[in-house]
């Protein structure tokens, strides 16, 4: 497919689908052992995870994300029977419940041979790729000799309809947000800098992640009719002295401000549904500090389950079981499409793999 590695490949014959998502807790007692799963083997500071076991519990335990991922779910088997296609859609996570190993095993108790994997991350670069790729050899290894063979789904942060989806929806919390003057900010997860470096096939020069990210604002923007944009980070978390992506959203409000605008439009570009890191570090954290500063203060939503992710989804499960040609609207390359969890390219994301990890 156009810009994707020679390692991309098709798999006509696939007979199910499985979402691959991140997890998160569903009640105050998953709260430690999620985040225990999340950070094992990284290097995140305990009162960094103090802060944030506090913001899941803020909301009684219960991330939104499991429940977004099933309405997402919901969706995308319409969509197949609306399309006649006639396979299952099965989900896993990396770090919480359903996991992605107990979805392998039903795979295979069913019989299946061959499936389809959608992460529900748009990105190249370790945490929205590679990671991914990791969980799906690690869910096979599981399972062992009867392991389906699985491929993923490609990178999709310039799909005409994940870009559709985000340009309406700056227009709608544009027209609701009472400023004259309103700067558009668009944000996503920042990551430490070396990992944006190290992000995607060495040949095409690193940065995969920011330079997709910033692509993609690029072109909600102009599908959104905004002249003028930031692109800014959000939910930081190793220690200080390491550098990540930066600025952060909350610094970045104070110079939107010492610049005169009078509101700010905050575009998650970087995230595909309203999780907790949407609810709290921009709903909460961000809009706090916009009103400390005077700013009348907007958030787009999320694709979540919009009709539109789950045509793409179909459109994306097309381009294997009937050759459709992928459609793009934008110019940064793309990968993500391998075999049972093989990198998409030799060393890709590979000086930002920290230790591998031991646990589920
Ligand atoms: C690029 C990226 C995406 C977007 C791509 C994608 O969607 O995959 C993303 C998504 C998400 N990140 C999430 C949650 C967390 N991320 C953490 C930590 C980290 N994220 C990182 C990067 C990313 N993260 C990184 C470099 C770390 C440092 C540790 C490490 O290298 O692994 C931590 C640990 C505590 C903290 O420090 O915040 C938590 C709890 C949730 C679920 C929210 C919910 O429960 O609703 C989602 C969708
Ligand atoms: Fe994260």
């Amino acid at each position: 497919m156009a810009s994707a590695s020679g390692e991309s490949v098709r798999e006509p014959g696939a007979r199910a689908l499985l979402v691959a998502s991140f997890g998160g807790p569903e009640g105050p007692q998953d709260v430690r052992p999620f985040l225990e799963n999340v950070t094992r083997g990284r290097n995140i500071p305990p009162e960094r995870l103090d802060a944030v076991a506090k913001h899941y519990l803020h909301f009684g335990g219960i991330s939104p994300i499991n429940a977004l991922n099933r309405a997402l779910i919901d969706a995308v088997r319409a969509r197949l029977r609306a399309e006649g296609i006639d396979i299952p859609v099965h989900f896993g996570n990396r770090n919480w419940h359903p996991m992605i190993e107990d979805a392998v095993v039903g795979l295979a108790a069913d019989g299946v041979e061959s499936a389809l994997v959608f992460a529900t991350s748009a990105w190249g670069g370790y945490s929205g790729c590679r990671q991914y790729q990791e969980d799906v050899a690690r869910a096979r290894a599981a399972v062992g000799d009867r392991a389906p063979k699985l491929v993923r789904l490609r990178q999709f942060h310039d799909h005409p309809l994940f870009i559709a989806a985000f340009a309406d929806a700056v227009r709608e919390a544009r027209g609701f947000l009472g400023a004259e003057r309103p700067r558009v900010v668009f944000t996503a997860h920042s990551v430490p800098d070396s990992a944006d470096l190290a992000a995607g096939p060495p040949a095409d020069g690193g940065r995969l992640y920011s330079r997709q990210v910033a692509e993609s604002a690029r072109l909600v923007a102009q599908a959104a009719g905004i002249d003028e944009h930031d692109v800014v980070w959000q939910s930081r978390s190793g220690p200080p002295h390491i550098p990540w992506l930066g600025p952060d959203i909350c610094d970045h409000l104070d110079d939107v401000a010492a610049r005169g605008y009078d509101g700010v439009l905050v575009c998650p570009v970087g995230f595909v549904s309203d999780h907790l890191e949407v609810i709290w570090d921009l709903d909460t954290e961000a809009r706090e500090h916009a009103a400390r500063l005077g700013l009348a203060f907007g958030r787009v939503a999320t694709p979540g389950a919009d009709p539109r992710m789950a045509q793409m989804i179909v459109e994306l499960i097309r381009e294997h079981l009937d050759g459709a040609a992928p459609r793009r609207s934008g110019n940064v390359p793309q990968y993500g499409c391998t075999r049972n969890g093989a990198p998409c390219a030799v060393a890709c994301c590979a000086a930002s793999a920290p230790r591998p990890r031991t646990g589920g």
